[in-house]
């Protein structure tokens, strides 16, 4: 792994207007790491991706994406870095077939050694295969999740950021969303994932951060995670 982080967040603050979110948020994520991000509603996680992918501008502090600052830079620069963000919501094209999904934002920059093709993206997620001619509007929420996933990852992102991708699925989906999660991290995908189920967050991230009211309140490997479970109670109310 390399030394230097792939994203790195100083001081960090950021809010809407005069209200003010994030309270100085430091941070970093080195390459292959998946991160989790954790904490209560509204306690700042999408504010801070949003402010990551270059949605909000932030009021203070500094984001360096493999050492370079881009706390200025518009959102489709750093799109073109490399950050690919999977929504909540998953905003796919109701007009536009699964196929079409899948070619129109892909992109063979970033240097990667194997970039994402149609035929990986189907192997990933087979059921895309069987629905590739159909619309967004024809999918079921769990297809549509993996067709958000499967569109950030045509654009070969170094960094790919989920924010509630497994909000109102179906279990066996969920279970379907966490294992290509999984076979990401293996082929070493750098990975930051808001998700409010910690007990499957735990297997897949290296390290959590849990926000609490837009500060760091405690940030860890899995495994003292696991072994803290009063930090559970405290902070995630589980
Ligand atoms: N567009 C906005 N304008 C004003 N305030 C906002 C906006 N979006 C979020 N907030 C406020 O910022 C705070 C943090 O919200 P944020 O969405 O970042 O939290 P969260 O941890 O992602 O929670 P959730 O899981 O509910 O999305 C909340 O008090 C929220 O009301």
């Amino acid at each position: 792994m390399s030394a230097i982080p792939l994203l790195s967040c100083r001081g960090l603050e950021a809010g809407y207007g005069a209200s003010q979110v994030l309270f100085g948020l430091d941070f970093e994520i080195r390459p292959g790491e998946v991160m989790a991000l954790l904490g209560r509603n509204g306690m700042g996680k999408s504010t801070t991706i949003r402010t990551i992918v270059g949605g909000l501008r932030p009021q203070r502090g500094e984001i360096l994406f493999d050492g370079r600052p881009i706390q200025a830079a518009r959102a489709d620069h750093i799109a073109r870095l490399g950050v690919a963000i999977v929504p909540e919501g998953r905003q796919c094209f109701p007009n536009l077939t699964v196929r079409e999904h899948l070619v129109a934002f892909a992109d063979r920059r970033n240097g990667v050694a194997e970039p994402w093709t149609l035929e990986r993206l189907y192997g990933l997620f087979p059921r895309l295969a069987e629905r590739a001619d159909h619309m967004g509007n024809q999918l079921s929420g769990g297809e549509q999740q993996m067709l958000a996933i499967a569109r950030a990852l045509s654009t070969n992102p170094r960094l790919l950021i989920l924010d509630e991708a497994t909000e109102g699925l179906a279990p066996v989906i969920r279970d379907e969303i966490w294992r290509c999660l999984a076979l990401l991290k293996a082929q070493g995908q750098t990975t930051l994932v808001v998700d409010k189920y910690v007990e499957k967050l735990l297997p897949l991230a290296d390290r959590n951060l849990i926000l609490e009211r837009g500060r760091i309140a405690w940030q860890g490997s899995s495994a003292e995670l696991d072994a803290q479970r009063e930090v559970w109670h405290r902070y995630l109310g589980v």
